[in-house]
């Protein structure tokens, strides 16, 4: 057995042999056949023999954990993901960036439908946005973009291209996410933007941090744009955390973007500041914006509204209002919390 194999119970077993070794040493020094030097040194031994062997104890530990971990990383590792590309998938040609949902339907899983039927285009260059009560399927929609899931029926074509006939890096290249929950890594704000296009250079970065209004936030930490964020950004705030994801969306440079409730964590003061950056960045851009704040939406060119997985209303803010319907009760109500 190699000592490497010690569990501590073995070890326990080690320190009782010790211990009746002492106690027989000691018996032999009364009966007078061994001397107290003997004896001396015999414990001595023992100690320098025990105290590597309790070592041991914890570096068995430590590698039985470390093979657990690897065997979790190998596994998850060695999943096969569902969406994956189909055999003959073209890269993804994006020339206008026009958006189309065609009978779409969706459910996570069968007994539960989320999406039902929906049909509508999104132009190129336009702004959309998408409102509607919590859990009216909007984020969904953003994931079934992205072919996070694949639709359960129905078509969703960007200029013309089934997403699915697509391959995945070419259709992920081509959108830029600012998600409800932000995924930081434990490393830099300044690597946790790069992250959006590695290859961007320091001015790039620099310039979707002042865009993201990072640039006074960073201006208060000692190590600047070098601190860390900690595991998944716990030492940054909610609004900080949406700024970087915003920063990392627009250093992207896709020509797709969605903004999934992208300014819900912010104060008033910033998310004015935001918005106006968000504007700026969607100029010539398609995008996405989902939205429960119905005020940050006003200006888009058109606003799809949600209810139970389906399309109920559609229309520009102005003539929504007119329209008397869910949007128009849904601002008046909003109006009067503010
Ligand atoms: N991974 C999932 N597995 C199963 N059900 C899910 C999953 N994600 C979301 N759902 C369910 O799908 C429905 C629509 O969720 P979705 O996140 O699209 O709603 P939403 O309109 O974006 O809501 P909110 O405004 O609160 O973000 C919800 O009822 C939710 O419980």
């Amino acid at each position: 057995m190699s000592l490497l194999a010690l569990n501590s119970g073995q070890a326990l077993i080690i320190a009782c042999a010790i211990t009746a070794l002492m106690w027989l040493g000691s018996t032999e020094v009364v009966a007078g056949t061994l001397s107290i030097g003997e004896l001396v040194m015999i414990n001595a031994y023992m100690i320098q023999l025990f105290l590597p062997l309790n070592f041991l104890g914890f570096v068995y530990r430590e590698i039985r954990r470390a093979l657990t971990d690897l065997e979790n990383m190998l596994g998850l590792l060695n999943k096969k993901p569902q969406i994956t590309d189909a055999l003959n998938a073209q890269e993804l040609n994006i020339s206008h960036g026009e958006i189309t949902f065609n009978n779409v339907s969706f459910s996570y899983d069968t007994h539960r439908p989320i999406l039902n039927n929906l049909s509508f285009s999104v132009k190129a260059g336009s702004k959309v946005a998408i409102v509607g009560a919590s859990g009216a399927g909007k984020s969904s929609l953003a994931r079934l973009l992205y072919r996070f899931y694949d639709v359960s029926a129905g078509e969703i074509s960007i200029d013309n291209q089934a997403i699915n006939s697509v391959t995945l890096n070419s259709l992920r290249k081509a959108i830029a996410i600012v998600p409800q929950d932000t995924v930081l890594f434990n490393t830099t704000i300044r690597e946790n933007i790069a992250y959006g296009r590695p290859s961007a250079s320091d001015a790039e970065i620099d310039e979707a941090i002042a865009m993201a209004h990072l640039k006074d936030f960073i201006a208060t930490l000692d190590k600047g744009d070098k601190t860390l964020v900690g595991e998944r950004g716990l030492k940054v705030s909610g609004g900080e955390k949406q700024r970087i994801a915003i920063a990392r969306a627009i250093l992207k440079k896709s020509p797709i973007l969605i903004f999934d409730e992208a300014t819900s964590a912010l104060d008033s003061h910033s998310e004015q500041a935001i918005l106006a950056a968000m504007r700026e960045v969607a100029q010539n851009h398609t995008s996405v914006v989902i939205a429960h704040r119905l005020s940050t939406i006003t200006d888009a060119d058109n606003i799809l509204v949600f209810s139970k997985g389906e399309l109920v209303e559609q229309g520009t803010h102005a003539e929504l209002l007119i329209h008397k319907g869910q949007y128009s009760q849904m601002w008046l109500l909003q109006q009067q919390e503010d």
